[in-house]
């Protein structure tokens, strides 16, 4: 797992590097056709990638963009779709494999009701290119452990990118914008590697404290909603304990009554609307004494908005707004690989002798 972490740096470049691969199919679907709203469905890794790149299609495309799990989408959001607004309606089936049930299910669903189905997908021959009109490549290489890193993030680079070409194609996004977003992509994926070298020194300042954990809980707002979901998926799928998401205005609504001293909060304190409310939760459970597991995960802006503790991280250069979902899911993919390194449970194990059947690999 540390491995395919550690290659997450090459990995975004090389996929910054080929970006006209999976920008130009895109690009041409919007031009040749009337699109008014985009559904993003995957499961699992792939479903919280959408979490993040539906609103970087809202935002910088200015188009109507939904991030929804397949079967939901099936059973609520089919039901919206009239033949003429199905003909508007694209639908994106995320899967790094090809092969999950539900996201397969999902785009013939969508195709069957008139919707223009694509799959983006590393897997350019799996049964999900044989359910879309148009296959776009997947940038990220095949991942054989079950756990999915550095797909996760090739996703969230990949649906920007593709988000930002799209907003400048249509016009609704002004080109000095777009260039002013690219060169922060450039600088940011050049200087990836350091960044996750200081991820992984606050892990190690901290690891003592961090294999106790019993139960986490991960809260955040705006883009970094869908890094919370994904922290709680890895850790989840990895160390074994139980974590749960929020939008950090939530947690306060009821959650927080089951917290203690067992329970680590991470509060992911990004540059966005809510920044100013984190010291708000952070003293709320250390002044309270619910629990003294609380950390706080930030950069050098957030530095200078909130005051930070020694066991906080703090990124030493300033991470965009935008593009911030790219650094935050670091710290919980790699509280994940390296606690279980301490425990002794192996990441790249399937667990013996269950069969699941989220994937298949043939039409029988
Ligand atoms: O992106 P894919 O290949 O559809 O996989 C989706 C999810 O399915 C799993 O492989 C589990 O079944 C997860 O690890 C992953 O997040």
């Amino acid at each position: 797992m540390m491995g395919y972490m550690r290659d997450q740096g090459r990995a975004l470049r090389d996929t910054f590097a080929r970006r006209e691969e999976f920008c130009a199919p895109m690009r041409d679907l919007f031009a040749s056709h009337e699109i008014e709203q985009v559904y993003f469905i995957g499961s699992g890794t792939s479903y919280n990638a959408a979490l993040y790149i539906a609103p970087c299609f809202e935002r910088l495309a200015k188009v109507f963009a939904v991030a929804e799990v397949p079967t939901r989408f099936i059973d609520m959001r089919l039901a919206t779709l009239t033949p003429e607004r199905a003909r508007k309606t694209l639908v994106v089936g995320i899967s790094q494999s090809g092969t999950s049930v539900s996201t397969v299910a999902g785009v013939r669903a969508a195709r069957e009701a008139g919707c223009l189905a694509v799959a983006v997908t590393d897997a350019m021959e799996s049964l999900i290119t044989r359910e879309v009109d148009v296959a776009v490549k997947l940038t990220c290489g095949v991942e054989l452990i079950p756990v999915e890193t550095r797909g996760y993030v090739v996703t969230l680079l990949e649906g920007l990118l593709m988000a930002l070409d799209a907003g400048l194609t249509s016009g609704a996004l002004p080109c000095e914008d777009h260039g002013r977003i690219m060169g922060q992509i450039r600088e940011l994926i050049e200087r990836y590697d350091d960044v996750f070298d200081e991820v992984e020194a606050w892990y190690d300042a901290n690891a003592a404290d961090f294999v106790t954990m019993e139960r986490g809980a991960i809260a955040a707002y705006g883009l970094n909603f869908a890094t919370a979901v994904e922290g709680e998926l890895k850790l989840g799928e990895t160390f074994k304990r139980p974590v749960s998401s929020y939008e950090m205005e939530e947690m306060i609504h009821g959650p927080q009554m089951a917290f203690d001293g067992g329970t680590f909060v991470f509060l992911i304190a990004s540059n966005e609307h809510g920044i100013d409310r984190v010291p708000l939760f952070s003293s709320f459970f250390l002044d309270n004494k619910i629990t003294s597991n609380v950390y706080v995960i930030g950069d050098a802006s957030a530095a200078a908005a909130i005051e930070l503790r020694e066991c906080d991280l703090c990124i030493s250069e300033e991470i965009p707004a935008l593009l911030s979902p790219l650094v935050y899911t670091l710290p919980f993919q790699v509280i994940a690989a390296k606690n279980c390194i301490a425990v002794g449970i192996d990441t790249a194990k399937r667990p013996e002798g269950k069969r699941s059947f989220a994937h298949v690999y043939s039409e029988d």
